[in-house]
């Protein structure tokens, strides 16, 4: 019997807010929900966004006005609202009106240049035509005469000035001990802190539940950490005349969002897994993870992906290759002098290029059965997911038909196990929607052409990349989060990014709204994902209701009855978090040092090994799987 993947927590952090308990998505369809809700979801931002603090048990804003529900939307929503999203970028990451280089400079003088300086100073080799005279206390007189070189910080107007920033005022840096820590890792371990509290389950339980190798950490960022905390700073230092600091390049790797899971939120010594498919990256993680627990190797999976990359040379090279949507293109779209910085990302619209973003999310992952044991809440599952490459290819960045594949191989998988009224009347895709010309007539012929295959009439599609931008690696995990959101509303996002559907979107059997809209509840999900080089990955995720039905089918209702019963502590728990984080109060969890393992107490003989804090031993009785071979 194959192990079922099933979701039970998400976390996470992108320009829209906090994933738990749909805030981000709610931020997004903020218009499609109720009173109540919309206010909830002001004020749990205005928290997240250093907007209110908290006095005497009360919030209050900077002015010391006291903030509730009742009066959040009227005192802080248009701050809220303008902090959040893709918006001109803000002055934390760099200064797009004057963004630093170093222009060179090359000249000639018929009579000499001097100058003096401190001979600590001078270059190595000198050049040949500098003439040195030493001078008293270390300094030097430098004489040039002829050809010389100069590098000069230089500050230029840079062509694209949007992207999906974290909520204005969120620092993740100042929630624990981050010195030295790129971005990129800070939201990590917010997100994945994020996701465990959000389970309402206690973590310590669920590594006592099951053996030590049986967790699985699986994450990846595509860049790197390119901050100059990370890989940025690494590349940088010495061409700006700084050092290389001890820390740099480790804390650079594109692994280091799984190794901090690891090492400083569950402490886990099971599987460590990281792989990158460019903007598919966070699917080919959860392929990874669902195929582990498919096959009995990994129980709970902590599945994750990170980015933080909104740097000037990262948005050269996307912008340099046309991939961005820059200024001038944006007014010529709209036949303007003025751009819109909330509406740069045009999904499936007339746009012409993607927005940068940035985030991380989380995921949390277990089988079918213990999921139930433990009473952990059915988010939904995921039975499998597809990737696949573009055969030969001209241009490495266009989109190519690997993609038709991955995504009629979860459409026939979902047709095959949830039946075709499910598949036509209630399914969805979450688009990969990077908003370039190219992707929006290849990706809809795909859907297009999918949906006619399969009798799909009116089939919707979402594209969360208009408002968070493309985060790169996490950018489906983004999806996936939207994709819980649209489960627990039933309110479909709508493209509102755009005035219309672009002329050459294939769009005869695709619902692409320019509304959100309430909807019936869904039972399956498509995130799909495509990157540069051919790297397409599809995932169907089927709903929490379908999931449920299909755990009771195999563990019958009495198991289901128990699970229920446990569930309610869950829920208890996750309502006391929800709480706290309304207030800003997010309990980062980071274990520095804490509870090292010493390596003298790991005891073993031929059967098991103990590991000092782990309940459960990791077994050693392995059979031999090529015993036919032997
Ligand atoms: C970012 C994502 O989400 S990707 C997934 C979704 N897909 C999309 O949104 C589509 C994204 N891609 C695109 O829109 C386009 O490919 C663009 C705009 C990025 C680039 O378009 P083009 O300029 O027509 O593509 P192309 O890749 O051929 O050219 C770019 C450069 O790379 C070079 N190049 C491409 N492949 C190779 C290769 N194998 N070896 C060497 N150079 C290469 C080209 O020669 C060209 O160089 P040049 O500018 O010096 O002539």
């Amino acid at each position: 019997m194959k192990a079922l993947p099933v979701i039970v927590a998400m976390g996470g952090i992108n320009a829209a807010g906090r994933t738990s308990f749909n805030q981000g998505f709610r931020r997004v369809v903020l218009d499609a929900l109720g009173q109540q809700q919309r206010q909830e979801t002001l004020l749990g931002l205005a928290a997240l966004m250093n907007l209110v603090s908290k006095q005497e048990e009360q919030l209050v804003d900077g002015d010391g006005n006291t903030i509730t529900l009742d009066n959040v939307e009227s005192q802080l929503g248009e701050q809220i609202l303008s902090g959040t999203l893709i918006r001109r970028i803000e002055a934390t990451h760099f200064d797009v009106d004057a963004t630093h280089w170093q222009q060179k400079l090359t000249g000639h003088s018929e009579q000499a240049i001097t100058f003096t300086t401190r001979a600590r100073q001078l270059p190595s080799p000198v050049p040949s035509n500098w003439q040195i005279t030493e001078l008293d206390k270390g300094q030097v007189e430098v004489r040039i005469n002829g050809e010389f070189t100069f590098k000069h910080d230089s500050f230029r107007d840079n062509p694209i000035k949007a992207a999906g920033q974290l909520p204005t005022g969120f620092d993740p840096s100042v929630l624990y001990n981050s010195r030295y820590q790129p971005r990129g890792l800070q939201a990590t371990i917010f997100a994945a802190s994020d996701a465990i509290h959000s389970s309402g389950l206690d973590w310590q339980k669920v590594m006592s539940a099951v053996a030590p190798d049986q967790i699985g950490t699986y994450s990846a960022s595509v860049a790197g950490q390119v901050n100059s905390e990370g890989l940025g700073g690494l590349f940088r230092s010495r061409l700006q005349g700084d050092r290389v600091s001890t820390k740099q390049l480790a804390l650079g790797l594109n692994t280091m969002s799984t190794d901090f899971i690891n090492a400083y939120v569950t402490g886990s010594v099971g599987t460590t897994f990281t792989t990158s498919g460019a903007c598919a990256t966070f699917l080919y993680n959860l392929r990874a993870a669902v195929n582990d627990i498919t096959a009995g190797r990994t129980r709970v999976a902590i599945v994750a992906s990170s980015e933080c990359a909104i740097e000037p040379e990262i948005i050269e090279g996307f912008g340099n290759m046309g991939a961005l949507a820059n200024d001038d293109n944006l007014k010529k779209l709209d036949n303007t002098d003025e751009v819109d910085y909330r509406r740069t990302s045009r999904p499936f619209g007339d746009n012409c290029g993607f927005t940068i973003g940035e985030g991380a999310q989380v995921t949390i992952l277990m089988d079918d059965a213990l999921a139930l044991e433990l009473g952990a809440q059915i988010r939904g599952s995921v039975p499998e997911v597809f990737v696949n490459a573009d055969g030969y290819k001209k241009s490495i960045t266009a989109p190519g038909p690997g993609n038709y594949i991955t995504m009629a191989k979860s459409v026939a998988l979902a047709q095959a196990m949830v039946g075709d009224e499910s598949l036509t009347q209630r399914s969805f895709v979450l688009a990969h929607g990077s908003s370039t010309p190219q992707n929006r007539v290849t990706e809809s012929a795909i859907y297009d052409r999918i949906a006619s295959a399969y009798g799909i009439e009116q089939w919707p599609i979402v594209a969360p990349k208009a408002y968070v931008g493309h985060t790169i690696a996490p950018a489906s995990g983004d999806q996936l989060a939207f994709a819980l959101g649209v489960f627990d509303t039933n309110i479909m996002p709508g493209i509102t990014t755009i005035d219309k559907v672009a002329d050459d979107v294939h769009d005869d059997r695709l619902h692409i709204s320019l509304t959100h809209r309430h909807c019936e509840a869904q039972d399956v999900a498509f995130i799909n994902s495509k990157g540069f080089g051919g790297n397409n990955a599809t995932a169907p995720v089927l709903s929490p209701e379908l999931t449920k039905k299909m755990l009771a089918k195999r563990h019958g209702e009495q198991e289901m009855s128990e699970h229920h019963k446990r569930l309610q502590s869950t829920l208890d728990q996750q309502q006391i978090y929800w709480q706290q984080a309304q207030q800003g109060e997010f309990n980062i969890i980071y274990r520095f040092g804490e509870g090292l393992i010493d390596e003298a107490d790991i005891h073993f003989d031929q059967q098991q090994m103990r590991i000092p804090g782990f309940t459960n031993s990791v077994k050693l009785n392995i059979e031999n799987p090529f015993a036919d071979m032997k």
